[in-house]
């Protein structure tokens, strides 16, 4: 099971990012997740490019870029420039979905594909042997701190059985809401990697909310 811990990015100035990359770095997180939003695709703004490069220099953790934004294509260049080692994009937002995958893939990035709460595991059927990661988001994206969506536990079940039958390799995210509540059942249901953001963040001691989540 790997985590991926979202800086506390909407919330933060610059010197508290730094110091929340640095307590990143030398705790037990795998990757550190950086969520972009450009207020379209989602209703809500974070940053983009100049400050994920930033991110990326103070980072001793591979980035997983999450993109909700809108016409993603246009900007997988510059996020793999900026230091992105996973880049996902939206199911909702590419027409040509197959494409994108492919640009990810053809600039030396893994690809992922995130998936909102309302859309169906089964419509990944034809392009789930070619990704590398699903971001199954059980909160609506656009805000930290939001509470788990239960019907992700069945989702999970699904998509693991669909990666199963079509030899797929892709690994099963899952973002928003996550705690040491659902992470046991989560990981139970299929899932490979967690995202966490407010609850490492608000907790007393962050390092060790990730080590606990880590130990699970
Ligand atoms: O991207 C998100 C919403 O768009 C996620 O909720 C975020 O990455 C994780 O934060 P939290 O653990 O607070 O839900």
């Amino acid at each position: 099971m790997s985590i991926l811990i979202s800086p506390s990015i909407l919330a933060a100035d610059f010197a508290n990012l730094q110091k929340e990359v640095e307590m990143l770095n030398s705790s037990e997180a795998d990757y550190i997740h950086v969520d972009i939003m450009d207020g379209v695709f989602v209703p809500n703004i974070s940053f983009g490019i100049p400050v994920t490069e930033a991110i990326h220099s103070h980072a001793k953790k591979p980035l997983d870029v999450h993109l909700m934004i809108v016409n993603p294509d246009n900007y997988l260049e510059s996020f793999r420039r900026a230091g992105a080692e996973i880049i996902s994009v939206h199911y909702e937002a590419c027409a040509h979905l197959h494409r994108t995958v492919q640009a990810i893939h053809s600039l030396g990035a893994k690809a992922g594909i995130a998936i909102n709460p309302h859309t169906s595991v089964n419509l990944l059927e034809e392009i789930i042997a070619d990704i590398d990661v699903v971001c199954l988001m059980s909160v609506n994206p656009g805000f930290g701190g939001q509470k788990f969506i239960e019907n992700t536990y069945s989702k999970v079940s699904r998509l693991r059985y669909l990666i199963l039958e079509k030899g797929s390799s892709a690994k099963i995210e899952i973002d928003g809401g996550v705690n040491l509540n659902n992470a046991p059942k989560l990981i139970a249901s299929g899932a490979d990697i967690l995202v966490a953001g407010s609850f490492v963040f608000s907790s007393t001691n962050p390092q060790q909310t990730i080590a606990n989540l880590k130990s699970i």
